[in-house]
């Protein structure tokens, strides 16, 4: 049976790792978009990184950025995962995920009237784009681009789309469990929800979101 998986986004520090594997996270996000006040250098990420035990997975996310700066970013900081969160176009993502040798997920940014065909005819261009699409993270359009903390319409997610793709924006303690009995993703992503600043992430906050998602598995059947 399916469980359903975590990212833990925009960590900047090693007590927030630590809090973070040690609570189950299966994935732990590094933000390299300098504009987000969850920004690390390569070089920290790596630093980060280090600090990780075998099977949590690092992601690196990107807004906008050239394929040589994936690729620069890949080689210093050794992210398992691209996460493309801005405008790019699929060739564009397909380049860099090539230059960086790296498997990538793109992210579809939701509105209020997005369709929910528009996100199956999405997910099957970019799976057309590059052996190396990964999946689909669906978060909800912000100016930002993203970590900004809100929900979209959950509804409008295909069913046979959810077992693939991860849930993001917006989540937290306190909708977790029915956004994970409702929608029964393949893993759920997220940033504020866990912090008690930008960029810092709370331990408890953490804790209880991921008990939370548990408890959406126990309550879809998921649970291992
Ligand atoms: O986290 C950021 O600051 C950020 C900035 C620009 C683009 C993407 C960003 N985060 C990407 C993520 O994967 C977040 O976890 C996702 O947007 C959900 O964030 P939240 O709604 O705060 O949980």
């Amino acid at each position: 049976m399916h469980r359903t998986r975590i990212k833990i986004c925009g960590l900047t520090r090693e007590e927030d790792v630590a809090a973070a594997v040690a609570d189950g996270a299966d994935a732990v996000g590094f933000v390299f978009y300098p504009k987000s006040p969850r920004y690390v250098t390569p070089a920290r990420a790596a630093e980060l990184i280090a600090t990780l035990p075998p099977f949590v997975m690092p992601v690196g996310l990107f807004v906008n950025a050239s394929a040589d700066e994936v690729a620069e970013t890949a080689r210093v900081a050794p992210v398992a995962l691209l996460q493309f969160h801005g405008d790019e176009t699929a060739a564009q993502c397909a380049g860099a995920a090539a230059a960086a040798n790296r498997p990538f997920m793109r992210v579809f940014r939701v509105k209020g009237d997005t369709a929910g065909s528009e996100l199956l005819e999405y997910e099957a261009q970019c799976r057309a784009s590059s052996h190396l699409f990964a999946g689909l993270l669906l978060d909800t359009f912000v100016d930002a681009y993203g970590g900004a903390g809100k929900v979209f319409d959950w509804s409008l997610i295909p069913k046979d789309l959810a077992p693939r793709a991860v849930l993001s924006g917006g989540l937290s303690v306190q909708n977790a469990t029915g956004a994970v009995a409702q929608v029964r993703p393949y893993a759920v992503d997220v940033s504020s929800g866990v912090e008690a600043a930008k960029g810092i992430k709370d331990a408890s906050l953490i804790a209880q979101f991921i008990a939370a998602v548990r408890a959406g598995d126990a309550i879809s059947g998921n649970d291992a």
